[in-house]
């Protein structure tokens, strides 16, 4: 895997709801098998940024895929350009479904021909305990187990960038390293991945660098090594001039 390779390249991106613009003039490339983190606090923006990158919030911007311009399309477009969203709490889960339902609903490759048992089995070979319960409904899983379904079926579609909004909300301890696993070993694969996320020492185990979002602009920026230095964390915050 050539990890040069920009995978995901978003050019001056807003995102707004109705005439209120909660994002600004964003601007940011991932390579292959890249992890970056996207920090910020409450109504930062976070949400919004991805929503809009995925198309499933208003904005204006270029976004470009693998080299595919899809800032102008509808979300579903986007997704078979390689782009996959798994929203905040497990948002993309139908609960009465079971595992195996779940993952049976999304197209399967970016032109639907691939192999579903193939994608089903990268799924499981990353969060191996559910193996134990495919038939079981998500409503009786645990959040972790929703997290891990929820990125499961983000994966289906064969994503060269994957983003994932907030995925440590109400998870233990223990899960969240079972999680931060998955998306390095998703990262060694070549697959970018966008992390929103509040959880530094969570980030910290993931990311390769981070940017901070507030108040829907981009305040400052830094590397993973970085996440652990109160001061050059405090000053990514406040904005770079601090
Ligand atoms: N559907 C909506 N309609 C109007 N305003 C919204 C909507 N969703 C979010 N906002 C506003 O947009 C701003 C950014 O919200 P967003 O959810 O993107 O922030 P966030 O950084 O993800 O926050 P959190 O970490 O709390 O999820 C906030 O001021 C929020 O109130």
């Amino acid at each position: 895997m050539n990890r040069r390779v920009t995978t995901l390249d978003v050019e001056a991106l807003s995102a707004q709801y109705g005439r209120i613009r909660v994002v600004r003039d964003f601007s940011e490339q991932l390579v292959a098998g890249e992890v970056l983190a996207v920090l910020g606090p409450n109504g930062a923006g976070k949400s919004s940024l991805l929503g809009a990158i995925a198309g499933v919030v208003a904005g204006s911007g270029r976004v470009t895929v693998n080299g595919c311009e899809v800032g102008d399309l509808p979300a579903y477009r986007r997704v078979r350009a390689g782009l996959a969203l798994v929203p905040e709490v497990r948002g993309n889960l139908f609960p009465t479904l079971t595992i195996r339902q779940n993952l049976s609903v999304p197209r399967v490759g970016a032109d639907g021909s691939g192999s579903r048992e193939e994608r089903i089995d990268l799924v499981l070979t990353l969060f191996p305990r559910l193996n134990q319960m495919l038939d079981r409904t998500c409503s009786a899983l645990s959040g972790g187990e929703q997290q891990m379904v929820a990125i499961g079926m983000a994966l289906m579609a064969d994503p060269v960038a994957l983003m994932l909004d907030e995925p440590s909300q109400g998870l233990a301890p223990a899960v969240l390293l079972d999680v931060s696993a998955a998306v390095r070993r998703l990262a060694e694969t070549g697959l970018s991945i966008m992390v929103t996320e509040q959880n530094h020492a969570f980030a910290a185990d993931m990311a390769d660098r981070y940017l901070v979002l507030n108040g829907g602009a981009t305040t400052g920026r830094g590397t993973a090594a970085d996440l652990s230095d109160r001061e050059a964390l405090a000053a990514a915050y406040l904005g770079e001039g601090a």
